[in-house]
Order: structure tokens, then sequence, then C-alpha cells
């Protein structure tokens, strides 16, 4: 079957810096990718690269077959920012009934959205009453609503207790199961466990494209912490030598 995305040479800029250098990889429908790296080293570029929102240098990006932001992928695509993107003056339910009528849906998604992100009680609030965490989660139930084929989440459990970030996990499993493509950054390691595959990239290039298990056999460890920090340290030796 063919990719869900394929990335080839891709290659971006931002300000006067390249922070992606010539990254390829291809991700299967289907599957969670956990993407991983450092504060900078460019996880969410390569998201807004994959969206069809950022300047490419040079290289390809290929989402469902098309090129990545064409109009056409409009709602086969998810996109969840790190800044809350929702209309602070109104209500959750409102917000997120607006996102579902751009895809032709109805009350009864709206509805059921707000209750898979767990947000029932303050569908009557308005987003700026919102906390920090449950503000996110009106997000992702506004990407979420109209049930796209490619999710890309970025950091979409900042935030979350502990009860509700397992709740999520659960629902992308239920996604991916269900054949959608979910893309998912994180710094929290227990998450990465939970991904098909992992992404790690240090300064804008892939050191390690695998399942997790293979990412801790190659790092000799169980510990995935411990094996991201063993391939950081291999490559900047790597690097120095
Ligand atoms: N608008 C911008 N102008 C100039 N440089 C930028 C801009 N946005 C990001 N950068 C730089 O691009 C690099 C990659 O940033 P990016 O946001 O992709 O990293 P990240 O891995 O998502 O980081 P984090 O985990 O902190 O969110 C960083 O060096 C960052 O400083």
């Amino acid at each position: 079957m063919e990719a869900a995305i394929t990335i080839t040479g891709l290659t971006v800029d931002r300000g006067k810096k390249e922070v992606l250098h010539e990254i390829s990889t291809e991700v299967d429908r289907g599957v969670i990718t956990g993407l991983l790296g450092p504060s900078g080293s460019g996880k969410t570029t390569l998201m807004r690269a994959i969206v069809g929102v950022q300047l490419v240098k040079a290289g390809s990006v290929t989402v469902l077959g098309r090129p990545a932001g064409s109009a056409s992928l409009r709602q086969s695509v998810g996109y969840l920012t790190q800044s809350p993107s929702i209309y602070q003056d109104l209500t959750v339910w409102e917000n997120v009934r607006h996102f579902a009528s751009l895809y032709g849906l109805g009350d009864e998604e709206a509805e059921q959205t707000i209750s898979d992100v767990g947000l029932g009680e303050q569908s009557g609030q308005l987003a700026r009453d919102l906390s920090g965490g449950q503000s996110s989660r009106a997000s992702l139930a506004c990407a979420l609503v109209g049930r796209p084929e490619v999710l890309i989440l970025d950091e979409p459990t900042v935030g979350q207790d502990p009860v509700l970030r397992d709740d999520l996990w659960r629902r992308f499993r239920k996604f991916a199961d269900e054949g959608v493509t979910l893309m998912v950054s994180s710094h929290v390691m227990d998450e990465a466990n939970r991904c098909d595959r992992l992404l790690l990239i240090r300064d804008g290039r892939i050191i390690a494209d695998d399942t997790p298990a293979a990412v801790k056999e190659a790092a000799g460890t169980n510990d995935l912490d411990q094996a991201f920090l063993t391939l950081v340290r291999e490559r900047d030796e790597g690097e120095a030598a």
C-alpha cells in the first residue's frame, strides 16, 4: 500500500539558518510515529512541512499521494499546534461545532469529540476561561472532529494529568486501529514507548528511525531515555572523530 507520508531530501531554512537537513523517511498508514528530539531540533518544523504550512528550501513532502498543503488535503489532515488555536470568545461547544460544520458534520460529532477529550463538563465554558490543559484539549477536539486520515499532533498531552494522558493515548491507538496515521511529538519517554515507531531528531537530522524496541536494542538498554542519550552521544562522538 502507498505510504501515508513520504519525505524526500527535505531541507528547510528558518530565519537565516538551515534547520532541517535533507530529511528522508516514509510513514505507513495506520501507524503512530513518535517524533522525539531536544528542544529546537526541528520537530515542529518537520510537522509544519507535512501539514504544508512551511516554506521548503529543497526536497518534497507527499501526504496521501498528494503534495503537502494541497487544497484537496485540507479535510484529510488534522493539525494540533503547540499554542491553542481556538476562538477565545466562543465556548468549547461553539468552537468544536464550528470546526465540525467546516467538514459538513453535525452536533452529534461535536458532542462526541468534546466528550472524547474529557471536556464534557466544560462544554458551555468560554475558551478564555479554560485552564491551560483544558485549552489544549479543546484545540485537540477541533483537530479531531473532522475525523482526518492523518493527524499531526504537536505535544498533544502537555499539561495533562496522567489519567487524561493515558485516556488520550488510548484514543490515539483506537484511531490508528481504524487506519488513521498519527505523528505525535513528545518529550515524555513513556509516551514514546506507546508508539509503533520513533523518529529521533537531533539538530535537524534523523538519528534513529525504528520501533521503540529496536531503538532500545541498538543502544543496548531497556530504558528509552537512556537509549536516546546513548544515541545522541554516539552521534556527537562520531561527528567529533
Ligand atoms: N520563526 C522562526 N524564525 C527563525 N528561526 C526559527 C523560527 N521558528 C523556529 N526557528 C528555529 O528553528 C529551529 C527548529 O525549531 P522547531 O520549533 O522546529 O524545534 P522543536 O524541535 O519543535 O522544538 P521544541 O521541542 O522546543 O518545540 C530552532 O533552532 C528554532 O530556533
